[in-house]
């Protein structure tokens, strides 16, 4: 091996001799593109300024700017596109590639092929190393020795596996290598797992396993599910197959066309540097809460977090929630909406200044003008346009009513000439032409709110819409007076501008439904992580927001904080039958990298089918379990903060909530210097930090400390997912201090899978 050691090493060296001087050159490009963008840009600027005032021919003027502007456009690109050359070459001088395969191809001649971030080629356009999402890398991820085939665009190949290698390379020295026979061998995972948490996530392209390579290359599905245990690659994997995605669809796709919610805005924070590590732009990310914020302007929707919160004290009514989130109500509004009855269609006034613009009245009847047979969103539609003339024509009228002349005599030079524009300087024949049009553009400036209030549909009343489909709907039921008391929340809240998560979804989908708006036909990808705690209602309405898109669902049913835990296969079926599509796969990831084995196998144990969910071979200690009352649960907590912190970057404590956690931060502050995390903060300081379980969604830290597992915490089976979310947080150490009776979820646990420390009254 020393030989071939020395032999490998003697590549890299050449390879980075290559990178240094292809660097030379792009360098050398990349200053006089530079050079070419100042130039052009300044020459844009001085002629697209002077001309339009000088030259008399305005056509032709315009068209020299918009040839400039193309060019100016043209230069800039070139430029990014050799910036991003530099960026790639000094990435490949570090660390050129981190695999080598050897394969007999067809024509039973031998390769070798070398695979790392991004290709390289000779001068001879011989590859030197293949980026490891070109098609014959999947080699490197799929096969074990022996025949195996990869995908061209001819269809598939064959070849014959000989040989893999694995590489760490660091500031171009390889400091390990070995031969193996699996598809990532482990100890370059173990590697890469026993490092510390960062504030961002690390791409795991060296190490990326097999199963976890089926969801990166999965180009055929319209919705991907991928089912995982906690710490299993899931968002790694998603992350990894958005980069994938956008090379292999470089021409169609990009970046802004694939959307992810994610489960907070640590986690968004978190996340975000995968994608630049590997040489992409980030994909748009969003919340739920962001989402609906965005979507429901006006109203504050109440957040998962808040609901959470509210219902520790007072239970809400679960029955009606699942009703109200099942994909049947999301069909049962569909219905409602096909058949409203003119008389029964809520409108509101558009007012102006405080008056009334349009009559709800007078847009009732605009609306049952139009022809019955079309469907509600058209004829809405057809409204909407109507007004809009209707309003052309009162600007036109209103232009001449002596006010509108009287206030523009009033404008200075410079808003005068604002308001005509330096396009039209000098293009009418007359005065009074030039007036004409001012004084037009005067109003329609004047009534704009009046259009966008149009154009946003805002004369469709959606609230009192929603309100009688309560009404409707619960009168139906077997228990009308549950729907009454959910109208007058409903409404009650509305008075606050706030509505509840619940009736958020069904209200938009009806809005939507009947005004025919809110869908995003270029999105093509939604990527959706943590599935279990959004509702099918929820992910049905991304499916109507985003109708043209592929979905990619992850998440891990028995992580459900919010709802009881459910079991994989019953999820997925809820999933496949909302979505109903043609290409539907599903994935299911069994085996857990975040955590050492001890703590693995510690979690699982409180899970009624842990069985199935395999712990990576990482050793660490056995996670503590210490007994004991508030005052000294708050000492031990106190001593082991003294001890962990010279260990470890990231300690975080976890409570059931944001009540606990605020306490404990009180209680902590001052002597550690501790941070408390709440919905709002992005970023996760590399020290001890408070939060409450569900901020701590998809995050990980080197030490976990569960505080309060206790029988008023988690008295029953329902808690059983807050509990396994907390333990799968851990890396390297985990604690549970119960700090009050033990949580009886205890009992299920066997003893061996831990270290009890009980501390004594005395
Ligand atoms: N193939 C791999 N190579 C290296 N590290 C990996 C690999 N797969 C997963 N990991 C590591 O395991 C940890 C968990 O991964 P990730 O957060 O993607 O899992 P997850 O399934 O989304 O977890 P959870 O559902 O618990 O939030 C991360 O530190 C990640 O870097």
């Amino acid at each position: 091996m020393e030989a071939e050691l020395s032999q490998e090493q003697t590549r890299v060296d050449e390879v980075v001799t290559e990178i240094e001087h292809q660097l030379v050159t792009v360098e050398k490009t990349l200053a006089k593109a530079h050079a070419e963008t100042s130039a052009v840009e300044q020459n844009y600027s001085e002629n697209a300024s002077i001309n339009t005032f000088e030259i008399d021919d305005a056509s032709e003027t315009n068209a020299e700017v918009q040839q400039q502007r193309q060019l100016v456009a043209r230069v800039v690109e070139t430029e990014t596109i050799l910036k991003k050359q530099e960026t790639t070459l000094n990435e490949l001088h570090e660390s050129p590639y981190f695999g080598r395969i050897d394969i007999k191809d067809a024509a039973d001649e031998n390769e070798s092929l070398y695979i790392g971030m991004a290709s390289l080629q000779d001068a001879e356009q011989d590859f030197l190393i293949y980026d490891w999402r070109a098609p014959v890398s999947a080699i490197y991820y799929n096969g074990t020795l022996g025949d195996v085939t990869y995908p061209t665009p001819n269809g598939r190949a064959t070849a014959e596996l000989l040989n893999k290698r694995q590489f760490t390379i660091q500031h171009g020295k390889i400091t390990n290598m070995f031969d193996t026979d699996e598809t990532v061998g482990d100890e370059m995972l173990q590697y890469a797992l026993g490092q510390q948490s960062d504030e961002y996530m690390a791409n795991i392209v060296a190490t990326i396993q097999k199963e976890q390579n089926d969801i990166i290359r999965d180009t055929t599905s319209d919705l991907l599910v991928v089912q995982g245990v906690a710490g299993s690659g899931k968002t790694s994997a998603i992350l990894q197959r958005i980069a994938f995605l956008l090379f292999h669809s470089r021409e169609e796709l990009s970046s802004d066309q694939i959307i992810l919610f994610s489960p907070n805005r640590l986690f968004s924070h978190y996340i975000s540097e995968v994608l630049p590590s590997l040489g992409e732009r980030n994909m748009r990310q969003v919340t739920l809460a962001e989402f609906l914020k965005a979507r429901l302007e006006g109203l504050n929707v109440q957040t998962l977090f808040n609901r959470y919160e509210a219902e520790q004290n007072a239970p809400a009514n679960q029955k009606l929630r699942a009703e109200m989130e099942s994909a049947d109500f999301m069909q049962v509004i569909a219905k409602y909406t096909e058949q409203i009855a003119d008389k029964a269609l809520r409108f509101a006034d558009i007012e102006y200044n405080g008056a009334v613009f349009f009559s709800a009245y007078h847009i009732k009847v605009v609306y049952s003008r139009q022809a019955k047979e079309a469907k509600i969103a058209e004829r809405m539609l057809r409204t909407k346009n109507e007004l809009i003339n209707e309003l052309k024509r009162k600007i036109i009228h209103e232009a001449q009513q002596p006010w509108v002349s009287a206030a523009i005599n009033e404008l200075d030079d410079e808003h005068y000439r604002d308001l005509l524009g330096l396009e039209n300087v000098e293009k009418f024949e007359s005065s009074d032409d030039e007036m004409e049009y001012v004084s037009e553009k005067f109003v329609r400036i004047r009534f704009k709110k009046i259009y966008d209030a149009i154009y946003n549909n805002h004369f469709f009343d959606v609230y009192s819409q929603y309100a009688d489909f309560l009404t409707a709907y619960g009168e139906q039921t077997a228990e009308p007076a549950i729907w009454v008391e959910k109208r007058e929340r409903f409404l009650a809240e509305l008075e606050y501008h706030r509505i509840d998560l619940v009736d958020a979804i069904p209200l938009m989908y009806l809005r939507d439904l009947v005004t025919g708006s809110g869908q995003n036909r270029r999105m093509q990808h939604v990527f959706i992580d943590e599935m279990q705690d959004y509702s099918i209602a929820q992910m049905l309405y991304f499916k109507h927001a985003f109708p043209r898109a592929r979905y990619t669902i992850l998440g891990d049913s028995e992580q459900a904080l919010f709802r009881s835990i459910e079991s994989p296969a019953a999820l997925l079926t809820r999933l496949k039958d909302a979505f109903q599509v043609k290409h539907a796969n599903l994935i299911t990831l069994n085996k857990s990298y975040r955590s050492t084995k001890q703590i693995t196998e510690f979690g699982k144990a409180f899970l009624p089918d842990g069985d199935q969910i395999q712990a990576f071979t990482r050793d660490g200690d056995l996670p503590i379990v210490v007994e004991s009352d508030a005052k000294q649960g708050l000492t031990y907590l106190r001593a082991k903060l003294n001890g962990l912190r010279a260990n470890y970057g990231t300690v975080a404590i976890l409570t059931k909530n944001a009540g606990q956690a605020e306490k404990l931060q009180q209680q902590l502050r001052r002597e550690f210097g501790s941070t408390l995390l709440t919905a709002t903060d992005r970023l996760v300081p590399n020290d001890i930090v408070i939060l409450p379980i569900y901020l701590a969604k998809g995050l990980e830290f080197d030490c976990v400390i569960a505080y309060g597992v206790n029988r008023d915490n988690y008295p029953d089976a329902d808690s059983l997912g807050i509990i396994y979310t907390i333990a799968s947080r851990a890396m390297h150490e985990l604690t549970l201090i119960t700090a009050g009776v033990p949580s009886p979820l205890l009992a299920t646990v066997a003893p061996d899978l831990y270290q009890p420390e009980v501390i004594v009254n005395n």
